[in-house]
């Protein structure tokens, strides 16, 4: 691909996931087939679209020091001056000169001389000069936001309530990249044999210790192996396989899991269940339903019956006392897989925390009826924020007085991981810093048999 289309291409798709919020891996895919982009430079665009996003306000702090704020630059321009910047300062695979001069190029094509001159004097003023230091804002909060590109109030309150040290160390594994880890079909192959087949084929390989299904991918793009494609495997965050751990399915159970799409812990239970038995799998969106029939279909997994529902209301379609276990994997901010899908951190405001919660405690109000007593339900969001985790556990065991936390959650965590989880009376705290994974949180409660 002729490095002008290519490099416009990525301005394009930057400009794109800024007005369309929360899609970028789905038009980062599109543009990519839509331009056949060949696999080397999709690996470049792959790398530039997620470090610009992910550092957009560190950028955009550097570039204001060269431009005049109170003249007004067009968005391409900001996003060319950005990604420019962003290689620059963060990537060593092309020289700056080479940037400088597409930069320039792509200036001249899609504007006139003057934004060519612009451009042109801010990248090679930095060339020159290199970007300012951080170490002149005095505020501690606003320079750890600006140096790791997190929005001040994010910062604020997760310093609040985790401290500054924690808080930093999280910004920071929030730019770091994770490795991709994915869990076995175990019906079809054994974790031994798919390292082995996978080291095989050239692929960087260890187990996880969050679930004997788990391999971590330290080198090589696993969509491309035929274990992924004729589905022996799934890509799946580590973390995320705890919840299939810790719900404790068992071959034979009928199992409710309330917000399932696209289906990864859907899909992890059935297997843990040999694929016998009966899974309701319910989730708000009806095309998102589609999502978890072909995954299921993929891992050749047959007893997941998904249908569209609001999980708020599953009180009514259910009879009380119906299942043997229940999985609440919650809508929720998201703001522990920042890492993966960095625009997150822009999008979200305080008061959607807020919202989220009270649908969080209606969906747990809403199933907590449908277990039998003695059986266990999961709660877990990929986020890290009190307000939607402990918080809500809290506020459900206070309306619910059936229900207690599983004291057994805790003893079953590997004792390699105990040290750096954020373990608290309502659930456990997985951060993003500790061990390459998602941020996470989960909790397991039980349902005591009614005194009357
Ligand atoms: C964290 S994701 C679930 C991920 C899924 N458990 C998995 O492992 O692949 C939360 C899901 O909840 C769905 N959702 C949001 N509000 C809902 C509601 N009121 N009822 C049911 N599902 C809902 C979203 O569409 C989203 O797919």
């Amino acid at each position: 691909m002729e490095k002008y289309v290519l490099r416009n291409t990525i301005i394009d798709l930057l400009l794109r996931i800024e007005q369309d919020s929360g899609y970028s891996h789905l038009l980062i895919d599109h543009e990519i087939k839509k331009n056949h982009v060949s696999p080397k430079d999709e690996g470049l665009l792959t790398e530039i679209v997620y470090g610009t996003i992910n550092r957009k306000i560190t950028l955009d702090y550097y570039m204001n020091h060269f431009i005049n704020k109170k003249k007004k630059m067009e968005p391409w321009v900001r996003m060319l001056l950005r990604m420019s910047l962003y290689q620059m300062i963060f990537l060593d695979k092309v020289p700056d000169h080479a940037i400088i001069h597409e930069a320039v190029e792509i200036a001249k094509r899609r504007g006139h001389k003057g934004i060519s001159s612009l451009v042109n004097g801010v990248l090679r003023n930095v060339q020159r000069n290199g970007v300012p230091s951080t170490s002149e804002i005095k505020d501690n909060v606003e320079r750890l936001a600006i140096e790791t590109s997190h929005p001040t109030w994010l910062v604020k309150r997760w310093i609040n309530y985790y401290g500054y040290e924690t808080t930093k160390e999280m910004c920071e594994a929030n730019l770091n990249h994770r490795a991709t880890s994915v869990r076995i079909q175990p019906l079809r192959i054994s974790r031994k044999e798919a390292m082995e087949e996978l080291e095989k084929q050239g692929f960087e390989v260890r187990p996880s210790i969050f679930s004997e299904q788990g391999i971590i991918i330290d080198k090589g793009n696993i969509i491309k192996s035929y274990l992924f494609q004729e589905g022996y495997l799934t890509i799946q965050d580590q973390s995320s396989m705890l919840v299939g751990e810790m719900l404790q399915p068992n071959p034979g159970m009928h199992i409710l899991d309330a917000c399932s799409a696209p289906g990864g812990k859907v899909t992890h239970i059935a297997e843990k269940m040999q694929n016998k038995g009966w899974i309701d799998a319910h989730d708000l969106h009806a095309k998102k339903i589609k999502l978890i029939d072909k995954k299921a279909s993929e891992l050749q997994l047959t007893i997941i019956d998904a249908k569209k529902a609001d999980a708020r209301n599953l009180h009514e379609t259910y009879r009380p006392d119906t299942f043997d276990r229940i999985l609440v994997d919650a809508p929720c901010s998201g703001l522990g897989v920042i890492r993966g899908k960095p625009d997150i951190k822009y999008n979200k405001e305080e008061a959607d925390i807020t919202k989220l919660a009270t649908i969080q405690l209606a969906i747990l109000n809403s199933v907590a009826p449908l277990l039998k007593e003695e059986g266990k339900l999961m709660y877990s969001t990929c986020t890290v924020d009190p307000e939607e985790n402990e918080h809500v556990v809290k506020q459900f065991l206070h309306q619910n007085n059936q229900y207690i936390v599983d004291s057994k959650l805790f003893d079953e965590i590997p004792e390699s991981l105990k040290d750096s989880l954020g373990v608290s009376e309502y659930g456990v705290q997985l951060f993003p810093q500790s061990f390459q994974t998602d941020g996470f949180f989960l909790t397991r409660l039980i349902k005591r048999v009614s005194p009357s």
